[in-house]
């Protein structure tokens, strides 16, 4: 019987897809497709009280995901806001930031950056690292997912977002402070390392209450964006998009052309030179990746 279900939990290959009634099913696909994604709206046939194959993927409203130029990997579905998540210690990747926020406003999906760990000692020198950021007028919610984690309640409401960030950054901690059943495994980290334990290993959605759900998602290391293109870059980068049509050349790839006005703001210094650094590697990694495509 063909029916129609939402994937709560993505292994990768194998999933978990909750029925309109709340029963759940393990589903397989079908073939060797892995091309589903936690908060999907899926086809699937049920095939005994246990088991269902999923037969398609419908419509989606955005699509999370990351890649290169061999394979993508889906993050999350349909959902309309993305927390990216970092903590005052171990010390977060301001281009895993910078890169999920493009990945964002490719989507159309709002972002919101959440400060863990603020009850360290250590959360001023994370404060200051943000504050570019909320320059580029995005917001940054300041948490202890251990203590206090009212500030962040707010902005979930009415949402379905996905909590993405590098391994150790306090997601599981975060879920489990939400949803007390979560029970999501949380590990000590190993300071030694300075980096988080990799616990959470695969996308799995809550519902936080009638209108508001959470999906969270593996620890990141990278963020690929082979699946932007090269041109809509500085469209996706607020502090570049402010520039756009005030260069001399309407093709300017802000690089050596006369009269950029990216440049310019960066001599005025409205913009950072490192976000310029930042714009010129994405536009070379994303030209060899789209080149070693064809
Ligand atoms: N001091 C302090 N420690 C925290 C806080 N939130 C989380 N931690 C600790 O940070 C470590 C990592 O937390 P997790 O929730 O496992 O991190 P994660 O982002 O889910 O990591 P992955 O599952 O690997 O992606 C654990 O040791 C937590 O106890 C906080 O608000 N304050
Ligand atoms: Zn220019």
């Amino acid at each position: 019987m063909t029916e129609t279900a939402r994937i709560v939990t993505s292994y990768g290959k194998v999933y978990i897809v909750e029925l309109a009634d709340g029963r759940r099913l393990s589903a397989s696909t079908r073939g060797k497709k892995t091309d589903y994604a936690c908060g999907d709206q899926v086809d699937i046939d049920v095939l005994n009280l246990e088991q269902a194959v999923i037969n398609k993927a419908l419509q989606r409203k955005t699509l999370l995901y990351r890649s290169d130029a061999w394979r993508s990997k889906m993050i999350a579905a349909n959902v309309t806001q993305i927390v990216i998540v970092v903590a005052t210690e171990p010390s977060f990747s301001d281009e895993l930031i910078s890169r999920a926020l493009i990945a964002a406003e490719a989507e159309g999906i709002r972002p919101v950056i959440c400060l863990n760990k603020c009850d360290l000692p250590v959360a001023d020198a994370a404060r200051e690292r943000l504050a570019y950021y909320t320059g580029l007028g995005y917001p940054v919610v300041e948490i202890s997912a251990k203590q206090d984690l009212s500030p962040l309640t707010p902005w979930l409401e009415g949402q379905v977002s996905v909590l993405v960030g590098q391994s150790g950054m306090g997601k599981s901690t975060i879920t489990n402070a939400l949803i007390p059943e979560a029970n999501a495994r949380v590990k000590e980290i190993s300071t030694a390392l300075d980096s988080g334990k990799h616990t959470t290993t695969h996308a799995q959605l809550y519902k936080l209450n009638a209108t508001s759900e959470l999906i969270d998602s593996p620890g990141l290391q990278s963020f690929g964006l082979a699946h932007i293109g090269v041109e809509d870059l500085p469209r996706l980068m607020p502090d570049m998009a402010r520039h756009l049509g005030q260069c001399r050349f309407h093709n300017c790839r802000h690089r050596q052309e006369p009269g950029c006005a990216i440049h310019a703001a960066i001599a005025e210094g409205t913009i950072s030179q490192e976000r310029l650094n930042f714009l010129q590697r994405l536009q070379d990694e994303l030209s060899a990746a789209a080149a070693s495509k064809y």
